[in-house]
Parts: C-alpha cells; sequence; structure tokens
C-alpha cells in the first residue's frame, strides 16, 4: 500500500525528484570545493567533469596556460580529484631532490588511480608501479641490464648497422630531391633498434617504410624476423597514448561518456594484444632457449638475459638483491613492457627535436660536425666507440639545449606518501603533483633568453645553472633508467648524420609542432638532404 503511493509520489514528481539531486550534488560539491583544506590558486572546477572541459586532449599546453593565469603552484581537479602542478626550481627540489628511497617522500608515480590498475601498471612493471618492492626489483634489474659497458658497445653496433641501412634509403631519396619526414624515420630506427635489442628479433621497419614510400620503385630486399613488429610498435605508442587518458580521467567518465567509452575500450583491447604478444614472444624465446645446446653460445637480447637470470645459462649475472630465483613470467613481461613503452617514442621523439634544431641553425650543425672531424680524424666512416661518447662535449649541450627548449616529456608527475609542506600549504599524501618541465626550462629566471637556441649554455654556464630548473631525465629514486641508453642512440644517429650529409629544414620558418600522446610526438619536420661536401 505504501509502496505503491510512494511510486505514484516519485512518478508524479520526477523531473522534480532529479532537479533537487542534481541541484543538492552540485551545491555539495561547491561547499566541499570552496571549503577544502590548503586551497591553492587555480581553475574553477565543474561537478563530474573538474577541469577536463579546459584541458581537453592537450594537458602540457593547458597545464602552461593555467601556469600564465595562476602562477608556479596552482591545482586543477580532474572529477572530485585535486592535482597539483609547480614550475619553480625550489619546489622542483622537494619532489625530484633526495637521492635515497629513505630520504624522497616522492617515491611514486602519481596517486592511486582505477584506470592504472586497469592498465595493468599500477603494482607490476616501473613506470606507474605503486608496489615499492616490485617496483625497485624492476628498476635494479633494467638499470643494471641496459646501462652495463657491454650492452652499450652491442647498441652502438646494431644502431650503426641500422644507421647505415637507413642511410643506403636516403641517398636513394636524396637522388629524386624527396623530402624526409623525420619523425617518421626516427620512428621506425627506433623500432628497429629497441625491439631487435629487446628481442633478438631483427626487425625491419626502416625497410619497410622505404617501401611504402615507393621512391623511383625501387625495394629494400632487407626483411625481419617478426611481420607484427610495426603494428606491435604502434600498439606500444598507443599505449603510452592511453596512460595519461587512463591516470587523469575518473572511471566514471571512461566507461559512461560517448566518445571517452569508445576511447576507453580502445585502449583496454590495446593493453590485452599487447599482453598476449609479450606472452608470445616470451614462450618463444624461452623454447628456442631451451632447444640450443648449453656449449653454443645464445644470441644475446634483454629478453634472453630476462629469461636466463638465476639459471645455469644467467648471461649477464644481474644481483637484484634477496631474489635469486629465475623471473617469473609476470615480472619477465611487466620489465620488457617497460623497455618498450619507455624505450621507444621518447628517444626518438628526442632526435627528431634535436634534428630540427640542427637543421634550423647551420652554424650549430657545422660545429658538431667539427667536434666529430676532431673526435675521430676523419668524416669517412668514423670509428664510433662507447669511450669516445664523452669527448662529444659540444654535441651533448646541442643535446641538452633541445631538450630544454622542448622537451618531449614536458610534463610529469611524482606522488609523496606523506603530507608535505608546499610554500605553507600542505599537499595531502597521495596526491599527484605534476612538474612542469618545460615551463622551468624556458623560465627568464633560470635560463638567459630561454627562446634562443644556444648550445654554449650548456659549456660556459652549466656551474651556475639553478638546481633542479633543468630534469631532462628527471632525478632521484626514480630518475630514468634507459637514460645511457638513449644518449648513445642519440650519438651514434648525430654522429653518422653530420658526416654524411648537408641537411635543411624544407619549411625554414616551421615551429616546433606536436601531437599530445602522454609524451610529445614531433609533427611535420620535413628535411632537404644532400650528400656532404668537404
Ligand atoms: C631521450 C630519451 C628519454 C627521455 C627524455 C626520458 C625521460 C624520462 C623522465 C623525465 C623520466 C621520469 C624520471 C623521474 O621520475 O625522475 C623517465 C622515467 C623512465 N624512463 Fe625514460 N627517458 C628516455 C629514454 C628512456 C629509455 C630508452 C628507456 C628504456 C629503458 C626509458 C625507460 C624509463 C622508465 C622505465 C622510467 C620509469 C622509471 C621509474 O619510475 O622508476 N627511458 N624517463
Amino acid at each position: 500500500m505504501f509502496a505503491d503511493k510512494l511510486f505514484v509520489v516519485v512518478a508524479n514528481n520526477f523531473f522534480t525528484i532529479i532537479s533537487l539531486t542534481i541541484v543538492t550534488y552540485v551545491i555539495q560539491f561547491y561547499i566541499n570545493y570552496f571549503n577544502r583544506k590548503s586551497k591553492l590558486p587555480g581553475p574553477l572546477p565543474v561537478p563530474i567533469l573538474g577541469n577536463l572541459h579546459q584541458i581537453g586532449n592537450d594537458f602540457p599546453l593547458a597545464a602552461e596556460s593555467f601556469r600564465q593565469k595562476y602562477g608556479d603552484l596552482y591545482e586543477f581537479y580532474m572529477g572530485s580529484t585535486r592535482h597539483v602542478v609547480i614550475s619553480r626550481a625550489d619546489l622542483a627540489e622537494k619532489v625530484w631532490g633526495p637521492l635515497s628511497i629513505k630520504n624522497t617522500k616522492f617515491i611514486m608515480r602519481n596517486a592511486y588511480s582505477e584506470g592504472v590498475d586497469e592498465l595493468g601498471l599500477g603494482t607490476r612493471g616501473m613506470v606507474l608501479n605503486r608496489d615499492i618492492e616490485s617496483w625497485s626489483f624492476n628498476r635494479k634489474f633494467l638499470v643494471q641490464s641496459t646501462s652495463s659497458p657491454s650492452f652499450l658497445r652491442e647498441a652502438i653496433k646494431l644502431t650503426s648497422k641500422v644507421n647505415e641501412e637507413v642511410f643506403k634509403y636516403w641517398r636513394i631519396m636524396e637522388k629524386v630531391g624527396m623530402p624526409i619526414s623525420i619523425p617518421d624515420w626516427m620512428d621506425v630506427i627506433g623500432i628497429d633498434v629497441v625491439v631487435t635489442t629487446a628481442t633478438g628479433k631483427r626487425m625491419s621497419s626502416t625497410a619497410e617504410l622505404f617501401n611504402k614510400l615507393n621512391v623511383n620503385e625501387q625495394k629494400s630486399e632487407i626483411k625481419g624476423m617478426w611481420n607484427n613488429g610495426i603494428k606491435f610498435a604502434e600498439a606500444i605508442f598507443t599505449y603510452n597514448e592511453s596512460m595519461a587518458f587512463m591516470m587523469l580521467l575518473s572511471p566514471f567518465i571512461r566507461r559512461n561518456f560517448p566518445g571517452f567509452k569508445s576511447i576507453n575500450q580502445k585502449y583496454l583491447d590495446n593493453k590485452t594484444w599487447i599482453n598476449d604478444q609479450l606472452e608470445k614472444m616470451i614462450s618463444e624465446r624461452r623454447k628456442e632457449i631451451e632447444n640450443t645446446p648449453l656449449d653454443q653460445p645464445l644470441e644475446p637480447s634483454i629478453l634472453t638475459i630476462l629469461l636466463t637470470t638465476n639459471t645455469e645459462r644467467d648471461l649477464e649475472k644481474i644481483s637484484v638483491g634477496k631474489n635469486d630465483q629465475p623471473l617469473a613470467n609476470d615480472q619477465l613481461s611487466s620489465i620488457l613492457r617497460e623497455v618498450f613503452t619507455g624505450g621507444l617514442d621518447t628517444t626518438s621523439n628526442t632526435i627528431s627535436y634535436v634534428i630540427y634544431f640542427i637543421a634550423k641553425y647551420r652554424d650549430i650543425y657545422l660545429k658538431i660536425r667539427d667536434e666529430v672531424l676532431k673526435v675521430y680524424g676523419t668524416l669517412d666512416n668514423p670509428n664510433i666507440v662507447l669511450e669516445s661518447f664523452e669527448k662529444l662535449k659540444y654535441m651533448d649541450a646541442v643535446i641538452q639545449e633541445s631538450i630544454r627548449s622542448f622537451p618531449t616529456i614536458s610534463v610529469i608527475s611524482r606522488a609523496a606518501t606523506e603530507d608535505v609542506d608546499f610554500d605553507g600549504f600542505t599537499i595531502e599524501a597521495d596526491t599527484t603533483v605534476y612538474t612542469n618541465l618545460k615551463a622551468l626550462s624556458n623560465n627568464p629566471k633560470y635560463f638567459t633568453d630561454p627562446e634562443k637556441f644556444n648550445p654554449d649554455r650548456f659549456l660556459n654556464d652549466k656551474g651556475s645553472m639553478v638546481k633542479y630548473s633543468f630534469l631532462p631525465f628527471g632525478n632521484g629514486v626514480r630518475m630514468c633508467p634507459g637514460r645511457a641508453w638513449a644518449m648513445v642512440q642519440m650519438k651514434t644517429f648525430l654522429i653518422k648524420l653530420v658526416s654524411t650529409f648537408d641537411i635543411e629544414l624544407v619549411d625554414k620558418n616551421a615551429e616546433v609542432k606536436y601531437k599530445y600522446a602522454t609524451v610529445n610526438r614531433p609533427v611535420d619536420i620535413n628535411l632537404h638532404i644532400k650528400a656532404r661536401k668537404d
């Protein structure tokens, strides 16, 4: 009886009840917002969305426009979750400064996020892993396996081989005057180098790109060992792109809002596809190793190192502390995945930007060439060895200046495990704090004439540089474990480039452009090339 009456009342007043519920929700949202602790300046959020409508799909652009309005310490909301952004060196020191796990409060990459768990990264791998024990284990493993001199020497050999092949294609393109799309070529070079290093399976995506361009109907005969290579690399780019989406957006929006729902599903399907591929790679290589007699050497690759760790065929004798067992499949695939997600488009994007700048400033290009000539005594096939890299001081300064001017990772986060005082404001534990690396390294307070591309600042003024104003690979406990490998790849390519070609931007006035995909992926960097004339 009562239920019937209640139903009639609800039915007759349906819209009033819905409206009242919404009004109450909105009022409650703003009561909470205006009474929040430690109010920082920042854009006014709206219920459910937070500031999503102002951020859109270009987070670095929004972070910069908020900074110009609200200063170097501000907050924004995604749904009802608060995020903080800093762009000052003294604040950055609090986040990135401490060098030991014991002393740092900012040991996490981000606050708890359901989306990160859905991607399978919350307790696995490295970059977004919040489980300190497994993160620390995986990290030690990756650092040791990718920064040993023997690994780096192999990396030089392989990178040189891929470069040689690419330059053959470029010479053919030069003859017909076809411009070179740098981001496309750097991507395929990265794919061939990283996937081959990681899996031991020779990739041929550079040949595939050349064949696709159909230059003078010439075709490369080089065949890779893995047909799905380019598809796999593209899936990794999508996976990287999905990280910011899954980390920032509330599950409610991702799962229910038209447009977002399909993107969410695409990212989850992509994750599943990658995991299947990783499993296949691992089981195939495991079988190959089992079928290789003990007295025959194994082809070295990161996957082989991972599979043989703590077995009788241990290649590198990597010591990661208490665990002396062979790695479990889950550990194995999460470390391998991190090599791809961390290594693929970071290095290729960074080198693309370097090439943009040196194509724009010919005097800088010629200075690098002079240095190469001095260090190697010749420009005809310089003998690239690891030990020579530290002598390439000018080249190093150019790479640093390029990252300073336009970093591929321009906004990156950490989160603390305890409350932290920032300028008298308490930032609560488990709040994601982003550092706007690009704003820091383009701030005239820290860098004179920041808009000027001036590599000399890294040679002459390095001592006086404000600490924590430039963090190309981060700093402290979570500093990039792949930096040595990345530098080796970039320098090997640049040595060969300056000694082989003269380069020029097709559009001399082209600005640096990017597409945001967690990292900034360069677009529209096109070059004319000509064989070097002495
Ligand atoms: C020029 C190329 C690269 C740039 C600019 C770059 C930059 C960065 C930055 C800024 C961080 C954050 C560090 C921090 O929190 O202190 C990072 C983390 C990371 N990078 Fe790189 N990186 C590059 C290449 C690579 C390569 C080649 C690998 C492959 C092994 C890699 C793997 C990673 C991983 C796994 C992390 C997460 C580390 C952790 O959370 O413990 N990166 N990178």
